[in-house]
Order: C-alpha cells, then sequence, then structure tokens
C-alpha cells in the first residue's frame, strides 16, 4: 500500500510545535528572571551608630539579619561631631566586610542628610545619665534631640518610615518624637521592648529547661524600665503532649511573681553592672527582631511585645507608647483583643502607666522651658 504523506502539514504541525516550546520556553525564563531579580534597596538609617549598639546593630543589618537575606539595604549613619572619626570607622568596616546585601553607607553629623529617604528609622541616639544627674536634666537633654529629630524625619524621611526609638526614656523619647512629627502616621512610631520580650522567654526556658523557641505568648506591658510588667499568664510551652500553660509547668506562682517579674526588670542594670557597658549585643538583636516582625510578619499563633500608641485598648490612656502584646501582617500591627486581665495584672499595668504618664508630664514640662 502506498502511504502518502503530506510534507506542508508535516511541517506547519513542526512549526506549531516549535513557537509553542519557544514561547515556553521564554515564559519560563521570564519568571526564573523574576525569581532572580534583586528588590529595590530599603534605606535604613541608624542614629548613634558609632555607640554600642550601633556598632553591634549595623552589621545585622548589612547581612539581612533585619529585613531577610534577599532585601538590599542602603545604611545612614548618624552620630555627633565628637564621635564623627569613631563613626568613620564603623563605616571603613563595614566597606571591609564586604556584605553582598549592602548597597551603599552614608556616614555623617548631618541630620538632614542621614534622615533623607529613610525608609526605616532606628534611633539609637541620645543622652545618658551621668553620675549625679537629676533626672529631669536627662529628660530635657532628650526631649530636645527628639523634637529637632521629629522634623528633621518628618521633612526629610521617606513618606511611611517606620521608626524605632531605642534610646531611654525609649517610650518618651518615643512619645516626643510622635508630637512634634505630626505628619508620621501614629501607628509608624514604636519603641522596643522586645528586649525584655526575649528576656523573659530566656527566663522561662532556663526556667524549664526547654528550647526558648518552644517558648511563646509572654507579655511586657508598659514602659521599658523597671516598672514594665513582665506577664506569663497567657504563655505557653510546645511539648510533646501539646501546648502547655507557663503556670502550670512552672507551678511556683511566688516565683513568677516575684523573682522572674524583678530578673526581667532589672536585666539592663544588672548587664551594665557586670559588663560596665549596655547589653548592646542584646539590643540589636532585638531591634532586628522588632522590625523583621513588623515588617514581614509575626509567626501564626504567635505576639510579640511592642511598644506602640494606646488606643485605650486594656485601659490604658490613649496616646501614651505603652508596650503590649501585638501581631503583625502586612507591615502593620495589631494590639492582641480580649485578653483577660486579673487583679494582680491590672495593679502592675497601671503602676507602669502611672510611671508613663509622670514621665509625660517632666516631658512636657521640660518642653516649656
Ligand atoms: N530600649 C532598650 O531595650 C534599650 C535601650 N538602650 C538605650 O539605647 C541607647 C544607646 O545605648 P548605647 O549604644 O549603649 O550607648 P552609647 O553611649 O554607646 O551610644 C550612644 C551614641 O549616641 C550618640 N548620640 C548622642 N546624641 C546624639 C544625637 N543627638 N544624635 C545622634 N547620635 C547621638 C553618641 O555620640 C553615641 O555614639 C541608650 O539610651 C541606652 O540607654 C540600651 C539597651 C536597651
Ligand atoms: O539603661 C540602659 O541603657 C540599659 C537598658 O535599657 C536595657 O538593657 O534594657
Amino acid at each position: 500500500m502506498y502511504l502518502e504523506i503530506d510534507y506542508y502539514v508535516l511541517l506547519q504541525k513542526f512549526l506549531v510545535v516549535f513557537v509553542c516550546f519557544a514561547l515556553l520556553w521564554k515564559i519560563i525564563r521570564y519568571l526564573l528572571n523574576l525569581l532572580n531579580m534583586e528588590k529595590d534597596p530599603v534605606i535604613v538609617l541608624v542614629t548613634g551608630a558609632a555607640g554600642q549598639i550601633g556598632y553591634a546593630l549595623a552589621p545585622m543589618i548589612a547581612r539581612g539579619v533585619m529585613l531577610g537575606p534577599d532585601q538590599p539595604v542602603i545604611l545612614h549613619m548618624l552620630d555627633i561631631e565628637p564621635s564623627k572619626e569613631a563613626l568613620e570607622g564603623v563605616k571603613m568596616e563595614l566597606i571591609d566586610a564586604a556584605f553582598p546585601l549592602l548597597k551603599g553607607v552614608v556616614a555623617t553629623t548631618d541630620v538632614v542628610e542621614a534622615c533623607t529617604g529613610a525608609d526605616i528609622a532606628v534611633m539609637v541616639g541620645g543622652f545618658r545619665r551621668k553620675e549625679g544627674m537629676e533626672r529631669k536634666n536627662v529628660m530635657s537633654k532628650n526631649v530636645s534631640i527628639y523634637k529637632a529629630q521629629a522634623s528633621a524625619l518628618e521633612e526629610h524621611a521617606a513618606a511611611n518610615c517606620k521608626v524605632l526609638v531605642v534610646a531611654n526614656p525609649a517610650n518618651t523619647n518615643a512619645l516626643v518624637l510622635k508630637e512634634f512629627a505630626p505628619s508620621i502616621p501614629e501607628k509608624n512610631i514604636t519603641c522596643l521592648t522586645r528586649l525584655d520580650h526575649n528576656r523573659a522567654l530566656g527566663q522561662i526556658s532556663e526556667k524549664l529547661g526547654v528550647q526558648v523557641n518552644d517558648v511563646k505568648n509572654v507579655i511586657i506591658w508598659g514602659n521599658h524600665s523597671s516598672t514594665q510588667y513582665p506577664d506569663v499568664s497567657h504563655a505557653t510551652v510546645t511539648t510533646n503532649s501539646g501546648e502547655m500553660s507557663v503556670s502550670k509547668l512552672i507551678s511556683n506562682d511566688q516565683w513568677l511573681k516575684t523573682q522572674f517579674i524583678t530578673t526581667v526588670q532589672q536585666r539592663g542594670a544588672a548587664i551594665i553592672k557586670v559588663r560596665k557597658l549596655s547589653s548592646a549585643l542584646s539590643a540589636a538583636s532585638a531591634a532586628c527582631d522588632h522590625i523583621r516582625d513588623w515588617v514581614l510578619g509575626t509567626p501564626q499563633g504567635t505576639w510579640t511585645s511592642m511598644g506602640v500608641c494606646s488606643d485605650g485598648s486594656y485601659g490604658i490612656p490613649a496616646g501614651l507608647i505603652y508596650s503590649f502584646p501585638v501581631t503583625c501582617a502586612k507591615g502593620e500591627w495589631s494590639i492582641v483583643p480580649g485578653l483577660k486581665i486579673d487583679e494582680f495584672s491590672r495593679t502592675k499595668m497601671d503602676a507602669t502607666a502611672n510611671e508613663l504618664m509622670e514621665e509625660k508630664s517632666l516631658a512636657y514640662s521640660c518642653l516649656e522651658e
């Protein structure tokens, strides 16, 4: 039998298959390119960058610890004239470390240059209490620093800049910043209590002999000071038999209500006593945790603690920068609603709120002078 081959149809079919494969290959290459495409760099401002925390924090940011391993960054580092040379030294070391994610470093004593374009501002610079100084003198110096830097951020940072105040008194510095940068959304101004939160996780994990990442949902309420209230009423530990309450596992209410609380409250002072320097390593790490969770989200079923502007939740006066349990998603934090508060917790939460009200009055009286 004679089989007639239609070469024309065969050629047509071959061409259709060839074009389909070429198109498919183009689509695959486009998708691969998308995956490999570098994100635009994020500008991160660190004030007080020549100090102890700044020195620990800058390399963490440049390594991607704060914003993730695929997020390029440009560091803007600010310090004051007497620290200018030390700041230049930090810049030299950052260049020498050849961090692949670090796309630029600005080291400056000019607050406008430092704030320009900042997407994230980590405010570590401030005036530290020196021996024999009155609380009011320290407050007065910090109020004027934070008032000036608020205006610079408001005028020169990115419109949606996220601000984290680390420098003490952290909550009240953040409050002053909020008052003097009214065009920065209130929700974008926060202060660091994540270090206290992490310290609480650490204490529980040590006490129970469990991995720290199996402990979750401790809370730091209030001020980053010795009146803060570290609360484990809602904290749990992941065990082989599921989630167990920390209070039940520890089964020592006395320890939880006394020693545990004072250890966390006094931890900063204890570290300064032995190191003769601040807890720079853990503060820098906590600052990265704070921003990372804020930008990239808290893990499912887990909350963290952040100093944020109170909306009146849990009876805390609206407008105060107070540490609450929060969850974060899509770059926004939300206060965890509806937690049961017993009488013991209520008293502690109010005491730290009262201290913040006093600090607020002191800050305002400094502004009037
Ligand atoms: N919220 C928290 O969890 C913690 C807060 N802190 C606070 O963080 C702050 C920094 O601590 P360290 O790095 O150990 O202090 P540090 O004294 O080593 O560094 C502070 C840096 O700020 C600079 N500075 C001062 N005024 C400035 C201004 N107007 N603008 C820019 N920079 C300025 C100083 O020159 C210095 O380089 C302190 O206020 C400390 O009390 C410390 C540990 C934990
Ligand atoms: O007072 C300080 O600088 C130390 C501090 O805040 C802390 O370690 O929590």
